[in-house]
């Protein structure tokens, strides 16, 4: 016998790699996860337990065993049955003494009189306790059961929680993260060309958004957008639709800033990662590096100590993609995934289409519930009857259960990717709660949603709203970042703890807003600026993005917000973008940049940076400012202009010259 590790021992036992787990908690044996390797003994002592040992198998034991297993069944079904055949009386949480005593037939003098002999004194009117309720009840020879108290939200959908015997195994949602042309599209080609049971004819499968493949008759989802980015923004919506991502790396190139967003971001999402270590068929290819490079960034697998799966693929030639999805499915069984198909279906808007001949088209991820034809649905701001469902094959269905995508047909208008949907028993109800989502978000739209700044952090520490400030940094060099890294993590306090989400080095990109966005964080950046576009979609998710030269000030900000004390009394206003088209030698003024104002104004007494490729090169004054040969006070948006810099001769065509004031906030 060699040492095996839980989850092949729970395979050989016919169980799941969970149960084995809690049994041997139950043991006393510690194991971290599905991936721990079991010493002999343990293994030994287990195949015992399971009846599986190999030599001289003990009949007598086994047979007992057995026949203990059958006896304990069986006491369950009699005592199911004893109970299914009773007609309980069912109490709420709590009840008026009065309404009790007529749900049981009891008289209420009787009632407060055994209430008294457990020492409660109440009257007629008084309500008790669901447990008190019990107690008396039971002294009055009759069982009760709790209401069922069923919770809706404002659109009045039950929100009730699935009771645990209605829930049943779902399959997975998948996304495929990584870096740009490490193979992700290839590796989602290679998993339905080899995976997707059946076809249409001609073997073309219908792009609906997302696949679904088959492996030991396990069903497994795919999204078919890969990337980081389309993920995150749905999560920014609300729309939490991924169980677990494949983290594409390709193994002659490493870790590369992509992967580390992408690492970002599936960690700010608490879901867990499998690295696809791709292009292994490639003769410089050097896992060994890329594992290194891993962990190096919180990313450890299996052989570095951590519980990360690495399974080593080739999307070109279609190799290790079975093991890939059993790691999936592994991973899966761990995460417990459960759903109840039997009430009406709700789940999430994946992407949204007007086609010219069928009218709005939208493809849905169900993910709890069943849908089918002919039922009414609220999606975003569109409704409709169901006309219509087609699967990821192209082929026609007229019911689709849990994780399941598909494509209707029906809805009144096109709603947006990353909306909800709920199914509902009629066609007017449908409408009704989309006319109050419309008025919702209108609302919305004028009190935008707060998220968390440094501004109000204060008073949201004190409301008890943010017990984790949510931190992205980006910085011109690896050092800035880490040694902000460090220094804010050195702020945690009692209320509150700071928590780097994402560091990485290079300008503010979009897809850090809508991370900052879906996580509620906000954005710290050193040297460097983010581009208008970044800026505005930052003003749009109302997320706070904030760029200081000096490590220090950022911390000293940080800090003071936490405490209440962050001195608002300055503000930074960006007038306008110049960009320097060429450059020429003035003697006796140095370089003058010609320059075009994009954005904005630019003024002579106005502060600047430049700007270069997103890094801020330099802060300082301005020397010159001319419109042809004159001074100028002023040079507006569309106009070009002469601009030199105070003490900066290294003005470079292609540079962005960024001008701003600081101007004083008036305090209410
Ligand atoms: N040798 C080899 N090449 C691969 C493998 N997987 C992908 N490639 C090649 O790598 C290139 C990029 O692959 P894509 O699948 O487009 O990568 P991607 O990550 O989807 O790229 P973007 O969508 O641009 O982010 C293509 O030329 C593929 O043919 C592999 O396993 N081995």
């Amino acid at each position: 016998m060699s040492k095996l590790r839980v989850y092949q021992l729970a395979k050989e036992f016919d169980i799941s790699s969970k149960e084995l787990i809690n049994r041997l908690v139950e043991l006393g044996i510690t194991v971290t996860n599905h991936m721990s390797t079991l010493e002999e003994e343990t293994i030994g002592i287990l195949k015992e337990l399971y009846g599986k040992v190999e030599e001289e198998p003990d009949e007598k034991k086994v047979t007992e065993k057995k026949n203990k297993k059958n006896k304990d069944s069986s006491e369950i079904t009699e005592h199911k049955e004893q109970n299914g055949d009773k007609n309980m009386i069912k109490i709420p949480e709590t009840i008026a003494v009065q309404e009790f005593s007529e749900k049981i037939e009891k008289n209420v003098s009787q009632i407060i009189t055994k209430l008294m002999g457990l020492g409660v004194f109440a009257t007629a009117n008084q309500e008790i306790d669901f447990d008190v309720a019990a107690t008396i009840a039971l002294e009055f020879g009759i069982e009760i059961e709790k209401e069922e108290v069923k919770e809706e939200n404002e659109f009045g959908f039950d929100q009730t929680p699935d009771k645990l015997e209605d829930l049943k195994e779902r399959p997975p949602v998948i996304t495929v993260m990584g870096h740009v042309d490490h193979g992700k599209t290839s590796l989602l080609d290679a998993i339905r060309d080899t995976h997707v049971t059946e076809r249409e004819a001609g073997g073309i499968t219908q792009h609906i958004g997302a696949s679904e493949v088959e492996l030991n008759g396990k069903r497994i989802v795919f999204l078919d957008t890969p990337g980081h980015a389309a993920f995150t923004s749905m999560r920014a919506r609300g729309a939490s639709i991924t169980d677990i991502a494949i983290l594409v790396v390709a193994a002659d190139d490493g870790v590369m800033p992509q992967t580390i967003e992408a690492i970002s971001h599936a960690k700010a999402a608490n879901i867990p990662i499998i690295v696809a270590l791709n292009k292994i068929d490639r003769p410089n290819a050097n896992p060994d590096k890329v594992k290194q490079e891993l962990s190096e960034n919180g990313v450890l697998i299996e052989e570095w100590g951590g519980d990360v799966i690495c399974a080593p693929v080739s999307a070109l030639k279609g190799e290790g993609i079975d093991n890939l999805l059993e790691m999936i499915l592994l991973v899966a069984e761990i995460l417990e995934l459960k759903a109840n198909p039997n009430k009406l279906a709700f789940g999430t808007v994946i992407e949204a289409k007007l086609d010219k001949s069928r009218g709005p088209v939208a493809t849905i991820l169900i993910q709890n519930g069943t849908l089918k034809v002919g039922d009414s649905i609220a999606a975003g701001a569109a409704y409709g009857r169901i006309r219509a469902m087609i699967n990821s094959l192209g082929k026609n269905i007229k019911i689709a259960g849990p994780a399941t995508a598909v494509e209707i047909l029906g809805l009144s208008d096109v709603p947006e990717a990353g909306d909800s949907f709920n199914a509902t028993k009629e066609d007017k109800v449908a409408r009704q709660v989309v006319e109050k989502r419309r008025t919702k978000m209108r609302e919305e739209n004028l009190n935008a949603t707060a998220k968390v700044s440094l501004e109000d952090l204060f008073k949201h520490i004190q409301d008890g709203n943010v017990k984790e400030l949510n931190i992205i940094v980006k910085a011109d060099v690896q050092g800035s970042v880490e040694a902000v890294k460090q220094s804010f993590l050195k702020l945690n306090n009692d209320e509150v703890k700071v928590k780097v989400l994402h560091g990485g080095v290079g300008t503010i990109t979009e897809s850090d807003i809508m991370l900052a966005s879906a996580s509620n964080a906000i954005i710290i950046g050193f040297n460097v600026r983010p581009s208008s576009t970044v800026t505005n979609l930052a003003k749009a998710e109302n997320v706070d993005l904030r760029t200081y030269r000096i490590i220090y000030e950022a911390i000293a900000d940080v800090e003071a917000a936490m405490k209440g004390m962050l001195d608002p009394e300055y503000k930074e206003v960006v007038l306008g973008k110049v960009e320097i088209r060429a450059t020429f030698k003035v003697p006796g003024a140095g370089i003058i940049g010609g320059a075009y104002v994009k954005e904005g104004k630019v003024t002579r007494n106005s502060k600047v940076r430049l700007v270069r490729d997103g890094i801020v090169v330099f802060e300082g004054e301005i020397s010159s400012l001319k419109r042809f040969k004159d001074d100028a006070k002023e040079v507006a948006t569309g106009y070009e202009c002469g601009i030199g810099l105070e003490n900066y001769n290294d003005i470079k065509e292609g540079d962005i010259v960024e001008a701003y004031i600081i101007e004083e906030i008036k305090r209410g």
